[in-house]
């Protein structure tokens, strides 16, 4: 990968992308460059440049100085951008083929060069119109085990480990989780977003103790647990697949954090998609938690039957141990998940597209039953099957 020394940090725009494309020399020097901005997330500028012939393209990814979802009384450090480029590089380092290729970085710029995806789908788009995506749970449970298990304590030297917690703190990106995920929705507090007929329920979150001890933990958890290199934001809208390839793209929440959290997301995420569906397309969805937490473990067995580094690792009970602790913190996560992009600042498609208004509201007040049964029931909740039935127990 190139690091590329740019001048200071101006905003892009098409034709400034298209100059530093031609700069770098990323293209032939007769092709004819055609760039559009495609960013549709929350907070960055992503372009694409292809060579006129449309089928050669990158993928150019800029931080702003601020969130663009709110606009500049929202500022946010730059420094996403070297974290985002640097976690692509260290996951793809175990993860192989599972994100982007990185092409070049400007951390003045705060760019990021990367691999064109563009021959594939975002897997919440894709869930949304009805498609299953068969390899996607064995990629991402081999994608969490592999990324989560290598970067932490049992397979790295101590020094190194710590040396990666250095480099991947990213306190601001941090402090958006903490506030969105595990603070606002349980309060009520100016960023959250519902819609009027749930004005009960949440209500009834607020002054919910119990809930709310029981995600206090979770927060505390999520603060305080450096144990792997965490994406940090592993949501459907994340992932690219089709049905014979998957990418993790955006880890620019990645920072060091508890192993639970990365998987949590995920299937949080595939819980809503769960209770957007007709019973009959629910099916593929569930197998897909299951597999996402079989494969996990597996892989993440495998890896720790490897390498000597941590004596205690043939220590008899020590590995169930470990993976009853992360199955328990995913589902709490998970449970935060799912009301966080129900009430919270920062919603899904899955749920917001649902155009009948009834059939939304009911959905919706089925996502929050879940997340509070999860969060609060966690630790009674002893398999993946357990996770399923609870869906299924939920009206
Ligand atoms: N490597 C890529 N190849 C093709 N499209 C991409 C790539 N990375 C991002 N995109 C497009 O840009 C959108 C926003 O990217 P994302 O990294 O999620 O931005 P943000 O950090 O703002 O959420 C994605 O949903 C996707 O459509
Ligand atoms: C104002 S940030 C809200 C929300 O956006 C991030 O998601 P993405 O960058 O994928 O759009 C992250 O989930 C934050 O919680």
């Amino acid at each position: 990968m190139a690091v590329v020394v740019m001048k200071e940090y101006e905003s892009l725009t098409k034709e400034t992308v298209i100059s530093l494309a031609i700069e770098l020399s990323l293209f032939s020097s007769e092709a004819p460059l055609v760039c559009e901005e495609i960013g549709d997330g929350n907070l960055n500028y992503v372009f694409r440049v292809t060579d006129g012939s449309g089928e050669k393209g990158i993928i150019i990814k800029q931080a702003l100085p601020y969130a663009k979802v709110i606009g500049e009384s929202w500022p946010l450090t730059l420094k996403r951008a070297k974290i985002e480029a640097s976690a692509l590089q260290k996951h793809g380092e175990y993860a192989v083929g599972l994100v982007p290729k990185v092409y070049a970085t400007d951390e003045s710029l705060a760019i990021t060069i990367m691999e064109d995806l563009s021959h594939l789908e975002i897997v919440r788009e894709g869930l949304i119109k009805g498609k299953s995506y068969p390899k996607l749970s064995t990629d991402i449970g081999e994608y969490l085990a592999l990324t989560l298990f290598n970067t932490s304590d049992f397979a790295l030297h101590p020094f190194e480990k710590k040396s990666l917690v250095v480099e991947f703190s990213n306190p601001e990106l941090c402090k958006i989780t903490e506030d969105l995920i595990f603070t606002d929705p349980f309060f009520d507090h100016e960023t959250n977003d519902f819609e009027p007929a749930l004005q009960a329920e949440v209500e009834a979150i607020w002054n919910n103790n119990l809930l709310k001890l029981e995600v206090a933990k979770l927060k505390r958890s999520f603060l305080t647990e450096a144990e792997a290199l965490l994406h940090g934001d592993l949501h459907t809208g994340s992932i690219f697949a089709s049905e014979a390839e998957t990418k993790v793209i955006d880890p620019e929440f990645a920072f060091y954090g508890p192993i639970g959290f990365d998987i949590g997301l995920f299937l949080g995420n595939l819980i809503v998609q769960s209770f957007t569906r007709q019973d009959d397309q629910r099916d593929a969805i569930h197998t897909h938690i299951q597999n996402t937490w079989n494969t996990f473990c597996a892989k993440f067995s495998e890896c720790w039957k490897k390498g000597e580094s941590d004596l205690y690792k043939s220590i008899e009970g020590y590995e169930a141990f470990v993976l009853e602790k992360i199955f328990h913190d995913s589902v709490g996560f998970a449970g935060c998940e799912l009301i966080r992009r129900t009430i919270g600042l920062a919603h899904v498609k899955d749920l917001d597209s649902i155009e009948n208004h009834e059939q939304r509201i009911l959905t919706k007040k089925q996502t929050l039953k879940a997340g509070e049964r999860l969060i609060v029931s966690r630790h009674e909740i002893n398999s993946i099957d357990a996770v399923i039935e609870l869906l299924g127990e939920i009206q």
